[in-house]
């Protein structure tokens, strides 16, 4: 018997409507504005409401673009792509599908970390979940108006203590949940409305915002300890009561808090944290991209990871799990890591100021004894690393001198500077191509445009290593087959798929990861590879997912017919024997709607 669909109906399917008149054209989940057809305005009591004229999909997203391109700024498009969220989700969606390219910089990084650091500024309409600590006692009640249990499928929750490396924005973290969101269904084909973004407001430690008249969360210190902790697992304990097959993703927690939780809920239920394991699956896609360049295995690499935090730590255990896997043993493979913080190497004498994370990784003094740990171009000249990785928010920390050490011991080092936002970046890549003649397989946490080099005239085009290429083909994969947990292997699995669409596979000097403009392509097959590894390791709860991959019933398909598109359905009214719930359920969307 084939597998049931989560997605029980097609997308073209009618989409059953209970609104009518402004009520309709206020809610963006129904709203289709000009492109309403004439039997709809009829039976919709949208007559006198709109313009004569019924617009296609296509002649709205031309309208939207002159209207996006007549904003001055990258921040004046990322409002005014906000409010077309907020009017009307289909045309915003096909906007962006057509243009990917152009505008997930300003959805997403680097731009989207401004309207972060301004949310109490822009703030025009509320969007998103605001749970308050002080208010432990309202979380169920609050996460039940998204829904009941099978409205949703994937949360994304921030505690907005360390959004990109802008560090502490209290309130404005829900901006990074419900821009990972927007990932989420641009490139991993969720449904927008049996999505969720969630904000834990827990105060904020950030004296710009405390002092703002005008900042709109909890004007407090942060909550630390066991409040902390009680308010996190009341509300983890409210989702896995409420949507017991969601997906649950943590982004841009503390450093004190990011792992401690991950580790907390990982065994018991499907979580992931994003910056600890969508980075380092998305990292060590690119790495096993350049080891193959590089004609090297990966177990064979030397790895220096600069800043050895959320990002860093998830980064280096990836890179162990990977060589464990080949065979080495563990000593070994964490031989072969360097981690470096702000103290420099990390060493067995700095274990009391260590983190759990980082204690594993830290080398002995001796070792180093003749060696300046805490500067960068003394590791480098004596650890050779292959592999140079930047997660320390220290932006131009990878200097020239450093950049021409490392390829002094290696034909092709590869660099991987990830800090975002854009600024933050620890070198640039046009300096790191032109400083090693092009020799550098370079990889940026935020896009940047293509680099020609004076010398030889040759244009390279820079491979994004961000962790949007990685999540939604995760979360996408484990909502489908609705994955009890997200084990190693399925992020191996995710890894090698990843690894796989590499444009360097073909040419050695092309990219290492796939464009982002290609993700939801990409993300299909990262969803197999994970839902595949699933099943493997009896973690799907989904019976009878096709074993063949291609054509007519295999995966891939079963895969992509449930994945959403931003296209126009007719409207069904509502019958007044239909529930309010059963309409729901076969739209398939939570009570947002
Ligand atoms: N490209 C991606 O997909 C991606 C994913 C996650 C995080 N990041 C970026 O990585 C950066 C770090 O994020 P995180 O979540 O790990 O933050 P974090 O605060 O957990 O870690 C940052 C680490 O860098 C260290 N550090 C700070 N200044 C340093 C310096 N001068 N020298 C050496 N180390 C220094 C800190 O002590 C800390 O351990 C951010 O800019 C973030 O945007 C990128
Ligand atoms: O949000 C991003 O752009 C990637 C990553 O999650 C980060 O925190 O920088
Ligand atoms: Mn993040």
């Amino acid at each position: 018997m084939p597998a049931p669909q989560v997605y029980p109906l097609p997308a073209r399917t009618p989409l059953p409507c209970a609104l009518e008149g402004r009520a309709l054209l206020s809610t963006p989940t129904f709203n289709k504005g000009s492109a309403f057809s004439a039997t709809e305005r009829a039976t919709f009591a949208l007559e006198g409401l709109l313009p004569s004229t019924v617009q296609t999909l296509d002649q709205q997203v031309q309208r939207a673009h002159g209207q996006y391109y007549a904003c001055g700024s990258d921040i004046a498009k990322n409002a005014f792509l906000t409010s077309m969220k907020e009017q009307n989700e289909v045309l915003y969606y096909a906007l962006l599908a057509r243009n990917v390219k152009e505008m997930l910089p300003v959805v997403y990084t680097p731009t989207e970390g401004e309207a972060i650091g301004n949310y109490s500024r822009m703030f025009r309409r509320p969007d998103g979940c605001f749970l308050n600590v002080l208010e432990k006692e309202k979380v169920e009640s609050v996460l039940a108006e998204w829904g009941g249990e099978g409205d949703v499928d994937y949360i994304v929750v921030s505690d907005g203590e360390e959004i990109l490396g802008i560090g502490d924005q209290g309130v404005g973290g829900i901006g990074i949940s419900i821009a990972k969101l927007v990932l989420m269904t641009l490139c991993g084909g969720l449904h927008p409305n049996r999505t969720t973004p969630v904000v834990l407001d827990c105060g904020t430690n950030n004296p710009d915002l405390l002092n703002d008249e005008l900042y709109l969360g909890l004007r407090q210190p942060r909550v630390r300890g066991k409040e902390y902790d009680d308010f996190v697992d009341t509300f983890v304990q409210a989702v896995r009561k409420l949507f017991p097959n969601a997906t649950l993703h943590f982004e841009d927690f503390g450093l004190g808090n990011a792992r401690r939780l991950l580790e907390k809920y990982r065994p018991e239920m499907t979580c992931l944290n994003d910056d600890i394991q969508g980075t380092a699956v998305v990292t060590m896609a690119a790495i096993t991209a350049a080891a193959w360049v590089i004609k090297m295995q990966v177990s064979d690499l030397r790895v220096l990871v600069y800043g050895a935090g959320t990002a860093g730590t998830g980064i280096a255990d990836q890179f162990r799990n990977a060589v464990t896997e080949s065979g080495k043993p563990i000593e070994e493979a964490v031989s072969q890591i360097w981690l470096v913080d702000k103290q420099g190497l990390l060493l067995h004498s700095h274990s009391s100021t260590l983190t759990p994370a980082q204690k594993p990784y830290a080398r002995a003094d001796s070792d180093f004894a003749s060696v300046n740990t805490k500067d960068l171009l003394s590791l480098v000249r004596s650890i050779k690393p292959h592999v140079l990785i930047g997660t320390s928010t220290h932006p131009n920390s990878f200097t020239e001198s450093i950049v021409k050490e490392m390829s002094k011991h290696v034909p092709r080092p590869i660099i991987l500077p990830l800090s975002n936002p854009t600024r933050l970046h620890e070198a640039r890549p046009s300096d790191v191509l032109t400083w090693t003649d092009g020799k550098a397989l370079v990889a940026t946490g935020s896009p940047f445009p293509p680099v020609t080099l004076g010398k030889t005239g040759k244009t390279y085009d820079i491979a994004e290593c961000n962790n949007a290429t990685a999540f939604p083909g995760i979360g996408l994969g484990t909502v489908l087959c609705r994955a009890d947990r997200i084990s190693d292997k399925m992020l191996l699995g995710a890894i090698r798929c990843l690894a796989e669409h590499a444009p360097a596979l073909k040419d050695p000097d092309a990219p290492l990861l796939p464009d982002v403009a290609d993700v939801r392509g990409v993300s299909k097959d990262v969803a197999c590879a994970v839902i595949r590894c699933a099943v493997e390791e009896g973690l799907a709860r989904v019976a009878g997912i096709p074993e063949e991959e291609e054509g007519e019933g295999g995966l891939k398909m079963w895969v992509e017919m449930q994945m959403w598109e931003p296209e126009y359905r007719p409207l069904r009214k509502v019958r007044p024997e239909e529930s309010s719930r059963a309409a729901r359920g076969e739209l398939g969307v939570g009570r947002r709607a």
